[in-house]
């Protein structure tokens, strides 16, 4: 701007009367007045103009609100920072521009311009511009930028790939972990929506598509093109008005992950696998091979067996009858301390009841009539060092359960008709197959016997909870007895005969499966037993079906539920015949890995 270089000043007094007297006044020079201050208020900006002394002469609205400064002001006290500016351009008639004024919380821009009436300077125009909003929002601005290039440091040092769409699919910005990992390069998919990369079949599977229709966070299992397995998490990012404007996509390469749990897991089936193993082993030298236990239930009783054998508790054996109780208790013994001493078994049924007491805990000479004539000591004492086995327990009558009750308290024994009490070390191995706590509850057995025998129980499960043991045992036996009676080549079962051997209950469990193996020996007059040769009450027994049709729905279960169910009985059928993992997996066609993995999904479901 052209300097102003007046060489008079119009006095104060005539500017006063220039601007503000009504001497002068017409009609159209107070409209001009009223036209021009209209003007000034309706400026964006704050204006005003100083007399060369410094006081205001004129002030829009806006310099009136915001900096107080009113027609008679004086800017030296108002703004004294600003006032050395205004004297400069007083001094050198010259403007000024660019300048910034601070009052308040308010800054300003401010640029002053000397004022020429009439060849003569009458003062200082002043025009300031409200920056404070321009200021916020620059250092807002500031902060964004610096946010921003933060959120670019984290999004490119990430490891994981990590890619952002916008609410329809489109991607925005893609880092360079997801670029390795996807084999892409950003500039080629930047800009692209998601649905053409699948269409192109770039992808197969996306998880941005499932966020934009579920409006939730999603995860989904991916295999890239170079094999790496990912897992990938979408996230949706909506506006106030609740629209989705993001989809944040984060990929994890579980690769390595997957394959060391799978390693795990193949690890872990062996182990299991050689613990079982080397269960059956011990079970097997320890009965030199007269034990067969393949499935899971079987060991686990014998297993529990060897283990008290160590200790000299109580030991109460539950099953059915000819399930092997016998057989743990002989399994306990040989294992046991007292395996050098005897263990005598005594069969509580078999005992007429009155001869129960003195055969049990002996008899002093002359006890009764016809006994012997020195007495004779009870199979307690028989046993001494040793274990006494009372099979069938539960026949005990009432008065020598509180016999054996005290026994198992102070460990003595009195003969009938004695009054010494003698001690004795023997450990008590109890068996029924009675339900002993309905015993209890009809008076029939002592509550205080039930506790003091039931310490450590152990359940022998019956044979046909037993698939595997059943062909373990089937094949022992045949060969046992074609051993023991012929000598030869033991015949064969055909195909027919196996499976109604299969099929068939047991309720005579062990002891009528030997009895029918003994019998089968017996009667083979060829290589081959065929299913004719079976006993009629087996060969009524079919082999169990799986029963297919929409009638095995239960209302509400869906065809996932129902293939989960009929996946989960045939992987325990097949364990159970085949006895271990190995065996089981390749029976079904599959790796063993799956059926470790299967059968924990089952146990957590
Ligand atoms: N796991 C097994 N392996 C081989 N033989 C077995 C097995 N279990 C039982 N047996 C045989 O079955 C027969 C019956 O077993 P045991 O006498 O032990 O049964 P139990 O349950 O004691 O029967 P009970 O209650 O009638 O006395 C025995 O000849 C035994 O050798």
């Amino acid at each position: 701007m052209k300097p102003a270089s007046p060489n008079k000043a119009l006095p104060p007094s005539e500017l006063n009367a220039l601007l503000f007297s009504s001497r002068t006044d017409d009609n159209s020079a107070r409209n001009w007045r009223l036209f021009s201050k209209a003007l000034l208020d309706a400026s964006g900006n704050a204006i005003f103009v100083l007399d060369p002394s410094g006081t205001v002469v004129l002030s829009n609205q806006r310099v009136q609100k915001s900096l107080g400064l009113f027609p008679g002001s004086l800017l030296p006290n108002t703004l004294p920072d600003f006032w050395p500016r205004v004297r400069q351009v007083i001094k050198d008639r010259k403007a000024l521009s660019g300048l910034t004024v601070q009052a308040g919380e308010s800054s300003y821009l401010a640029r002053l311009a000397p004022m020429v009436f009439k060849d003569a300077f009458i003062g200082v125009l002043c025009v300031l511009e409200d920056r404070t909003e321009l200021e916020k929002t620059t250092r807002k601005m500031i902060a964004y930028q610096e946010l921003s290039r933060e959120l670019d440091a984290i999004i490119s040092s990430s490891d994981d790939g990590l890619f952002i769409c916008d609410g329809s699919g489109t991607i925005l910005r893609i880092n360079a972990a997801s670029e390795r990992l996807n084999m892409v390069k950003a500039a080629d998919v930047i800009g692209r929506n998601i649905h053409e990369l699948v269409d192109e079949g770039y992808i197969d599977n996306s998880v941005t598509l499932k966020v934009t229709r579920s409006r939730r966070r999603e995860h989904i299992l991916q295999q890239t093109r170079s094999g790496k397995k990912l897992i990938l998490t979408g996230n949706p990012v909506f506006n106030r008005s609740g629209e989705l404007i993001r989809v944040v996509v984060n990929e994890r390469d579980i690769t390595e992950i997957d394959t060391l749990r799978e390693e795990l897991e193949t690890q872990l089936a062996k182990n299991d696998q050689i613990q079982r193993r080397m269960q059956e082993m011990q079970i097997e030298e320890l009965a030199s091979g007269q034990i067969i236990a393949r499935s899971a239930n079987m060991v686990k009783a014998l297993r529990q067996a060897r283990k008290v054998s160590q200790v000299d508790s109580t030991v109460l054996l539950l099953g059915e009858s000819g399930t092997g109780k016998g057989v743990a208790a002989n399994l306990i013994h040989q294992h046991s301390d007292r395996a050098h001493n005897p263990m005598i078994i005594v069969n509580c049924g078999a005992i007429p009841e009155t001869l129960v007491e003195s055969e049990l805990f002996g008899y002093e000479a002359g006890a009764f009539s016809g006994a012997a004539q020195h007495g004779k000591p009870g199979f307690f004492e028989l046993a001494d060092g040793g274990i006494l086995f009372l099979d069938e327990v539960a026949e005990l009558p009432i008065a020598s359960q509180a016999k054996l009750l005290r026994f198992l308290e102070d460990g003595r024994v009195t003969r009938v008709g004695g009054t010494t009490p003698r001690a004795l070390n023997v450990r008590v191995i109890c068996a029924t197959h009675r339900d002993l706590e309905r015993m209890v509850a009809q008076g029939q057995f002592r509550l205080d016997l039930f506790y003091r025998l039931n310490v450590i129980p152990i359940s022998i499960p019956p044979l046909r909870e037993r698939e595997a043991c059943k062909l373990a045992l089937i094949e022992h036996y045949i060969k046992h007895f074609n051993d023991k009676l012929k000598g030869c080549q033991p015949p064969r079962l055909s195909r027919r005969a196996m499976d109604a051997l299969m099929a068939y209950h047991y309720p005579g469990n062990v002891r009528e499966l030997m009895n029918i193996c003994e019998r089968l020996v017996v009667m083979s007059e060829s290589a081959q037993i065929d299913v004719e040769d079976l006993p009629s009450a087996l060969t009524s027994s079919l082999p169990p079906r799986i029963a297919c049709g929409i009638g095995m729905m239960e209302a509400g279960q869906t065809l996932p539920q129902v293939m989960a169910a009929v996946e989960r009985r045939l992987l325990n059928e097949a364990l159970d015949k085949y006895g271990t993992q190995a065996k089981a997996a390749s029976a079904l066609g599959i790796n063993q890995s799956t059926i470790a993995r299967k059968l924990k999904r089952f146990q957590s479901a």
